[in-house]
């Protein structure tokens, strides 16, 4: 393996990553505790957690659940660490399989197993009015030029990923508007998942509701034009807040149904046929809650990864996974660092987090100098590919 920049960390004071433990954790855990009545063990569990996460070691037992073997590894690796050691994405995982323990997710013989703690989130924001304004201009690209839908279809897909309720949890008020691109591949893209021949085009989602619902859309263009299956890859459970599961999407389906447009309808339509015959795949795999990089993604997966027309990966934390959730230099060529993976890669993403690359470097200096918290504030976007 190539010599690679560190892990970002979750030690630097004043840093993002440090903040999403410190800030932001608190109040996700005040918004479970507020969501639903659970009883006093599993309120002290989630407070519990939340104290060892601030200033604790890792704990030597693995947390239960599915991969345990995964997990068994992973856990023994740094057992008795400080958090305060651990590498954020490793942390931020790890955080989450903590979390679902805490609220029995996976007990068979708790009456919460199987409760999504994040569900009420995900419903407010299916049934809310930034959607609704969301599915108004899809029904309003009726009768759009071709070129013109597909762009806005792209677009939609790629700035719904401001609306992950992670980064919302202590960003409630964020700007959802349209921000600037920072790198624009969708040439490269489109051409390789418009390619002739039936290998799959792969879709790794990221967040339920406004993005899986605009993601769903690209899905319905790429089912349209693509030669082969669409592959939609989703979450096994409930993980950094909104990501969407395979419920998420059945859910989304149902909202759609009820929806007064009839493009709209006709939409959840047309994904329900082509899920029916096999044309649009719904999948999962247990690497999509790893807290590792893609770069060691199982070999099963890597095959698939490796055997598609083209993979796009969704949002942030795809993105983290994909170059290396590292010290990049912003400049380093995105072919680069994503160099690795084993076929041709998409990404969209907007920025929420330290991490870039591919970025410009006379962009950069200018950036940085006007809008210093410039990735973070999921107002400038990537589409980068490595074909
Ligand atoms: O993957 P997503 O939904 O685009 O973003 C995930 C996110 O909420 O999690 C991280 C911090 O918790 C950040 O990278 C980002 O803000």
């Amino acid at each position: 393996m190539p010599d690679l920049p560190p892990p970002i960390g979750i030690d630097r004071p004043g840093s993002f990553s440090r903040s999403v433990f410190h800030e932001r954790h608190p109040v996700l855990i005040a918004n479970l505790v507020g969501d639903f009545p659970y009883p006093p063990r599993i309120a002290e569990a989630l407070e519990a957690l939340l104290a060892e996460s601030l200033a604790g070691t890792v704990p030597p037992r693995t947390p239960g659940g599915p991969e345990i073997h995964t997990w068994h590894l992973e856990v023994a690796a740094r057992a008795g660490l400080p958090w305060d050691s651990l590498p954020f994405l490793w942390a931020e995982s790890y955080f989450y399989r903590r979390l679902l323990r805490a609220v029995e997710y996976h007990h068979y013989d708790s009456p919460w197993c199987g409760v999504d703690p994040f569900a009420p989130q995900k419903h407010a924001q299916l049934d809310g009015p930034e959607l609704r304004a969301d599915l108004d201009a899809y029904a309003a690209l009726k009768g759009a030029d071709a070129a013109d839908r597909r762009r806005a279809l792209l677009l939609a897909s790629l700035w719904g990923n401001q609306a992950d309720l992670g980064f919302r949890t202590n960003n409630p008020g964020a700007d959802t508007g349209v921000g600037e691109l920072l790198a624009d591949d969708a040439d490269a893209l489109w051409a390789l998942a418009e390619a002739p021949g039936e290998a799959p085009v792969i879709v790794v989602a990221d967040n339920a509701g406004r993005e899986i619902t605009a993601d769903l859309a690209l899905v319905d263009h790429l089912l349209e034009t693509a030669t082969g299956p669409v592959e939609l890859h989703l979450k096994p459970h409930p993980y950094f807040v909104s990501d969407a599961t395979g419920l998420d999407v059945s859910d989304t389906l149902r909202a759609l149904d009820r929806d007064p447009h009839e493009e709209v309808r006709d939409l959840a339509r047309r994904l329900r046929d082509a899920i029916r015959v096999g044309w649009l795949r719904l999948r999962t795999h247990g690497a999509y809650v790893h807290p590792t990089e893609y770069r060691t993604a199982p070999a099963d997966l890597a095959e698939e990864f490796a055997s598609a027309k083209l993979v796009i990966l969704k949002g942030d934390l795809n993105y983290r996974r994909l170059v290396g959730d590292r010290e990049w230099d912003p400049a380093t060529p995105f072919a680069e660092a994503a160099g690795y993976f084993p076929g041709p890669v998409a990404a969209l993403r907007t920025a929420k987090s330290d991490l870039a690359v591919g970025v410009d470097p006379a962009r950069l200096a200018a950036l940085d100098a006007e809008a210093p918290d410039w990735r973070l504030t999921g107002t400038r976007a990537f589409i980068q590919v490595r074909p």
